[in-house]
């Protein structure tokens, strides 16, 4: 029969055609996969190597059970035994005069007890030998039979009860959650087994559970000083102790009115809720949007609708590659685009064909992933950044009614004369500018275009959320060295797809996030788009949370397209048609295109110190520099740049310069005509480097 079920398939080899026009199985009916799948069948149903060891196990227990059965009655016979002997003896009484050492007064009650107890004793054992007597005489040797049976049946019981004590045998036992919707007795177990209640305390329910959606819901009352939020932290413990996967069980505290520290909702569900087809985005119905409102973002498992605010705050988006960062921030920025009101920004240095479609309604807009972009994005933020200098300026000269606080209202994002828009820039795999190595003068200081940008961006999400500008960034590397934590520190909102540790996913979602229960790096990798969400004020589905996990709205790039299309439709007709979009782009980012290619030629060509070099002396006349200032500027070691400056050729040398009192001193330095001639030959010896490599 074996040999039958199983059929040994050859193998198939690495790269060998397999023919699929061959007769493939045939999808099976729906009742049998249900049958299959359901949890409440047992194994043994579904499975005939299953049905096959059960029988075996079956008729092994036939076979032993005679010597159980009798083992089990000699325990039960010891243990009836002691209970007698401690019961006629007065144990507990003994032990207890014995603790409170009054032994002696008590022991002429204790022995009139004990006495009394015997003959108890006595009485039963002659009356019921009496009783068995008259019944054996009464109905012959069947009563004896009868008698004898069910002492050892009550005597196996009790042995048995000795021997199955809680934790000494694996047992196949069925799924505990449909147990626990039945008897509430189960959920208290499980909340003791995963120590979120101690031995004597128990749960009060608030509801029963009921059903809800695919799964159970139910709410309870922790003991007096337990607290919701360590129930949501050990959360996996609570899950294993319910027996489903972590991804099943969703515990909420309950805040507000009806709840307190101490108020648990849990939600059980019947399967995995992300193995399910995704949702489309409900944005592809929407013919406008309004940027005021929060966008629809997903669901969570319960099915719930997770909306996402965007106005007022930022957002971070952080995952390892392929998990649905890119969807995601594509999906805050469908709700934008479909507002016709909205300034976009989008620079997307994945440089893929994710973003393309954004260049039909977007102000600014570029795909790629060189140098020039990533001074073009610096353009870009300072351009923000006198934008929202400007805003602020004008909103102080608004009366209070146009402007009651200094904050961008709706009525003034519309209000084309005040020119404040929405203003959003989204920034994808934002590591690849913040990790830019090109040198950029600012105020006379030389800077790498990340640490620029870093600094940009810090000082957007800190004061642009009050003048209207929305900042949503995404990044492949969560880590601390790519995104300065004083950028992290002020994007509002985060979301954090699976990462590859807790490290990265604190890094997205905050410091300690998963000691308090959230930690990205446990989502499963099959589930894209499913991440957790920290929103910065009222997100979610359910009562007010910390974080919460979320499946984005699938938004393929058809879709998207769509909704760009349709943004464009709606500019047009409102006449907000812009840069980028209107093929007005300004000359700012061509002129930095240019400006761009310029220094990352430079760069490219000249090795350090002397990119840095070229940057900072740039226009600078002096015939002799301080090396002092020289490593001050360039933020260099000095002992390094000395060595560094030696090997192009450039000696430092003892000058005179006048100090800012006017007094001239002698101080070490370099030529400048030296270190002009040590640019220029570099120059030349990459420019026949080039060369060669071109013939
Ligand atoms: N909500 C979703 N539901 C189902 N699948 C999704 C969802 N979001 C994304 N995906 C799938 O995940 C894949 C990867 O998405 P995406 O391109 O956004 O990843 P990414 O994290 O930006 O990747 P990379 O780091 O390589 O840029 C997509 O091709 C898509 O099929």
């Amino acid at each position: 029969m074996a040999d039958d079920a199983l059929v040994k398939a050859d193998p198939i080899l690495d790269g060998e055609l397999v023919d699929d026009t061959l007769p493939q199985p045939r999808p099976r009916k729906r009742a049998a996969s249900w049958w299959l799948r359901s949890r409440w069948v047992p194994e043994w149903l579904k499975d005939r190597n299953q049905a096959r060891q059960a029988a075996k196990d079956f008729v092994a227990g036939v076979v032993r059970s005679p010597f159980r059965c009798l083992g089990a009655v000699v325990r039960g016979l010891v243990a009836a035994a002691r209970w007698w002997r401690a019961w006629v003896t007065v144990r507990d009484f003994r032990e207890a005069a014995e603790q409170s050492e009054k032994l002696a007064d008590k022991f002429a009650d204790i022995r009139a007890l004990t006495l009394f107890r015997w003959k108890v004793t006595g009485a039963v054992v002659a009356g019921a030998a009496a009783v068995t007597l008259m019944a054996d005489l009464v109905y012959g040797t069947v009563a004896l039979w009868v008698v004898g049976g069910v002492l050892a049946v009550a005597l196996a019981v009790l042995g048995r009860q000795r021997e199955g004590r809680p934790g000494r045998k694996a047992v196949l036992a069925g799924p505990r959650t449909l147990r626990w919707t039945m008897d509430p007795q189960v959920l208290v177990d499980a909340f003791r087994d995963a120590k979120l209640v101690g031995k004597d305390e128990t749960l009060r329910l608030v509801e029963r559970a009921t059903r809800m959606g695919d799964g159970w819901a139910i709410t309870v009352d922790l003991p007096a000083t337990r607290k919701a939020a360590d129930v949501i932290k050990n959360r996996e413990a609570l899950a294993s102790a319910l027996a489903v996967d972590e991804v099943q069980l969703i515990v909420e505290r309950v805040r507000g009115n009806g709840g307190h520290a101490g108020r648990v909702a849990m939600w059980v569900a019947d399967e995995d809720p992300y193995a399910s087809a995704p949702r489309r985005t409900p944005l592809l119905d929407a013919a406008r949007w309004d940027a005021w409102r929060p966008v629809p973002f997903g669901r969570d498992a319960r099915d719930r609708r997770v909306d996402l605010p965007l106005v007022w705050t930022s957002l971070l988006v952080g995952a390892i590659p392929r998990q649905g960062k890119t969807f995601a921030a594509r999906l805050a920025a469908a709700g934008l685009v479909l507002d016709p009101f909205t300034r976009l920004y989008v620079a997307d240095f994945k440089a893929g064909k994710d973003w393309d479609a954004a260049g039909r309604v977007a102000h600014r807009f570029m795909s790629g992933d060189e140098p020039e972009h990533v001074l073009a994005l610096v353009g870009w933020l300072v351009e923000l950044v006198g934008e929202v200098q400007g805003r602020f300026r004008r909103m102080r000269e608004l009366d209070d009614e146009t402007c009651p606080e200094s904050k961008v209202t709706p009525a003034m994002s519309r209000d084309r004369a005040l020119d404040m828009p929405i203003t959003a820039i989204f920034v994808d795999e934002v590591q690849v500018p913040l990790e830019d190595r090109t040198p950029v003068k600012v105020d006379g200081k030389t800077l790498t275009a990340g640490e620029y940008v870093g600094e940009l961006l810090t000082w957007l999400a800190k004061k642009g959320p009050a003048a209207g500008i929305v900042l949503v960034l995404a990044t492949q590397r969560p880590d601390s060295k790519t995104i300065p934590s004083g950028l992290r520190a002020v994007l509002g909102s985060r979301f954090a797809l699976r990462v590859m540790d807790w490290r990265d996913s604190n890094i997205v979602l905050g410091e300690q996030m998963n000691t308090r229960g959230y930690d990205s790096s446990r989502l499963l990798a099959s589930h894209k788009g499913v991440g957790i969400l920290r929103p910065d004020g009222d997100a979610q589905a359910g009562g007010d949370v910390l974080a919460l996990t979320v499946r984005t709205y699938y938004m393929p790039n058809e879709d998207w397209q769509t909704i760009c299309r349709r943004g464009r439709e709606l500019r047009e007709a409102e006449g907000t048609l812009t840069g980028h979009a209107a093929g007005t782009d300004l000359a700012l980012e061509n002129t930095l295109k240019v400006l761009g290619q310029a220094e990352a030629e430079t760069s490219a060509v000249l090795p350090e110190p002397l990119a840095s070099l070229a940057g900072y002396l740039d226009g600078d006349e002096r015939e002799f520099i301080p090396t002092a200032e020289l490593v001050e500027a360039l933020a260099v070691d000095a002992k390094e740049f000395a060595q560094l400056m030696a090997d192009l050729c450039c000696q430092g040398r003892r000058g005179r310069v006048a100090g800012e009192d006017g007094r001239v001193r002698q101080v070490r330095g370099y030529l400048r005509a030296e270190i002009s001639a040590s640019i220029d030959r570099e120059r030349t010896r990459a420019g026949e480097v080039r060369g060669g490599t071109a013939s």
